[in-house]
C-alpha cells in the first residue's frame, strides 16, 4: 500500500521507475540479522538480486557479507562497502580476468564449480605467488520444488560438481600447491517456500561433510546458499519473510562441528518486497475479446513474468486516492476512494514489440484510464538488475522513499 502522499509524489514524476521503500528494506534486514544472530549464522547478500548502489550500501551497513557471480559484482560489493574478507565469488564460468581480479582483491573465498576451474585458480594463484581460498560447490541433486527455470541443484543443471566427481576433486585439492580448502558450498534454487526442501539439503550437507572429513579434509565453512522465497501474492500483509523458521530448520538439521561456520547467501528474501515498478497507463485498448492496458513499462524493465511466468501483484494506485468531490464521504463518514469504480478485466501489457510482453492476462482492476499509475509489486529482486536496452529503451529510473 502506498500512502496518498506517496502516490501524489509519483504523479509528478516521469515513469517508469523503480520505487524503493528503504524503510521496509531496513526492517527486513534487521529481521534477518536478528534471526541469524540467534544461531551465530553468517549471511552473505547475493548481489545478483539487486546491485543498485543505494540498496547495496544500505545492506552492507548491517554487517552482512556479499556473494558475487562476476568480477564486476566482486568489485561492486567491495566498492559498495562490503568488507573484502566477507566476499565470496561463485559462477560456473569465471574468466581468467575475473579470477585474477578477485585474487588481487584477496576476497574471502572462491566457490568453485568444477575440477577444471580448480586447476585454473591454482595456476593463476601460483603465478601471482598467492594462495586462493576455495570452497567446492557441490550439486547435491536435491529438488528445490520451485519453477524448473530457477532450480539449480539437480544433476541436469550446470551448477557445481556432481557427487560422483568428488574423488577427482579430492585428488586435485591434495595436488594443488596454491589453494586453501575452506569448505563446501551448495545452492539448490531460488524462490523456495517449502521448508522441507532445506531439511533435505541439510541431510545431504551432513553426508558430504562426513565424506570430506573421512578423507582428511578439515571443513571450516558449510555454505548452504540462498533460495528462501517470498510471498508475491500478499505484498501488503506478508512483506517480511519468516527468517526465524528458515534459520531454525538449519539449526535443527545441520550437524555443525565446533570451529565450523555456517554461511548463507540470501538475495530475493532480503530485497524483493522493498521495490515496486511504477508505470503509467498509456492507452486503454478495447478489443472484441480483450481489453488491453498498455503501460509505459514492459519486459525491458521487468522480465520475470515473461521469463518464468512469475506472478507480481498489479495495482492501479491512482484508484487508491481519495475522491475529491462533494460526494467524497460515504455513509460511515469514511473517505471514498476511486477504487469504488467498476472492476474490469485487462491484459496488462508493455510497449515492446514482442507478443510475450505481457505482465499478466485477465487482471481484475478498477476501470482504468490513460495516465493512471500502475504499481507492479515485489519487484526488488531480479527486477532492476535484469533490465535490458531492447528496442533502444530509456534506462529505467530509481526513486527512493528517503528523498
Ligand atoms: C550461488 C547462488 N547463491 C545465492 C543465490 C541467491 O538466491 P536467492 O535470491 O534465491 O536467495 C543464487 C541465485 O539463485 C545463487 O546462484
Ligand atoms: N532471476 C531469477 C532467479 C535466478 C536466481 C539466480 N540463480 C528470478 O527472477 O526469479
Amino acid at each position: 500500500m502506498f500512502s496518498p502522499a506517496t502516490i501524489n509524489r509519483f504523479q509528478n514524476l516521469e515513469t517508469p521507475f523503480y520505487y524503493y521503500d528503504l524503510n521496509l528494506l531496513k526492517q527486513t534486514l534487521e529481521a534477518c540479522r536478528t534471526a541469524s544472530a540467534k544461531y551465530n549464522f553468517h549471511v552473505h547478500y547475493a548481489m545478483k538480486a539487486n546491485f543498485n548502489p543505494k540498496v547495496v550500501s544500505t545492506i552492507q551497513a548491517y554487517g552482512f557479507g556479499a556473494d558475487s557471480v562476476s568480477g564486476n559484482e566482486v568489485r561492486a560489493a567491495i566498492e559498495g562497502g562490503f568488507s573484502k574478507d566477507k566476499v565470496v565469488f561463485a559462477g560456473v564460468g569465471k574468466s581468467d580476468k575475473e579470477i585474477n581480479y578477485a585474487l588481487e582483491a584477496d576476497i574471502f573465498c572462491f566457490n568453485v564449480e568444477s575440477v577444471q576451474e580448480l586447476a585454473i585458480i591454482n595456476d593463476l594463484a601460483k603465478t601471482k605467488g598467492k594462495t586462493a581460498r576455495v570452497a567446492i560447490r557441490i550439486n547435491p541433486n536435491v529438488d528445490a520444488n520451485t519453477h524448473h527455470f530457477i532450480t539449480t541443484g539437480l544433476e541436469e543443471n550446470k551448477f557445481g560438481v556432481d557427487i560422483w566427481q568428488l574423488p577427482n576433486v579430492a585428488d586435485a585439492l591434495h595436488a594443488s600447491t596454491n589453494l586453501e580448502f575452506m569448505g563446501i558450498h551448495f545452492h539448490i534454487g531460488s524462490q523456495i517456500t517449502d521448508m522441507e526442501v532445506f531439511k533435505n539439503l541439510c541431510v545431504k550437507v551432513n553426508e558430504l561433510d562426513k565424506w570430506f572429513e573421512e578423507r582428511g579434509f578439515t571443513i571450516k565453512v558449510l555454505n548452504v546458499g540462498g533460495g528462501l522465497g517470498v510471498d508475491y501474492y500478499n505484498p501488503d500483509t506478508n512483506n517480511i519473510p519468516d527468517f526465524e523458521s528458515y534459520f531454525k530448520v538449519f539449526n535443527d538439521h545441520l550437524i555443525v562441528k565446533p570451529n565450523q561456520e555456517v554461511h548463507f547467501e540470501l538475495g530475493r528474501a532480503l530485497v524483493a518486497h522493498s521495490a515496486s515498478l511504477i508505470s503509467r497507463v498509456l492507452y486503454v485498448k478495447n478489443g472484441l475479446k480483450k481489453n488491453f492496458l498498455i503501460l509505459d513499462a514492459g519486459m525491458t524493465e521487468l522480465i520475470r513474468p515473461m521469463l518464468y511466468q512469475a506472478y507480481h501483484q498489479i495495482d492501479n494506485i491512482s484508484s487508491q486516492l481519495p475522491v475529491m468531490s462533494n460526494e467524497s464521504v460515504n455513509n460511515n463518514g469514511e473517505l471514498k476512494t476511486q477504487n469504488s469504480k467498476l472492476m474490469t478485466k485487462y491484459d496488462v501489457v508493455g510497449p515492446i514489440c514482442e507478443s510475450t510482453d505481457c505482465f499478466r492476462k485477465d487482471v481484475l482492476l478498477p476501470e482504468s484510464v490513460r495516465g493512471n499509475l500502475i504499481a507492479i509489486r515485489t519487484a526488488g529482486a531480479y527486477g532492476e538488475v535484469m533490465v535490458s536496452g531492447y528496442n533502444l529503451r530509456d534506462r529505467v529510473q530509481s526513486v527512493y522513499s528517503e528523498e
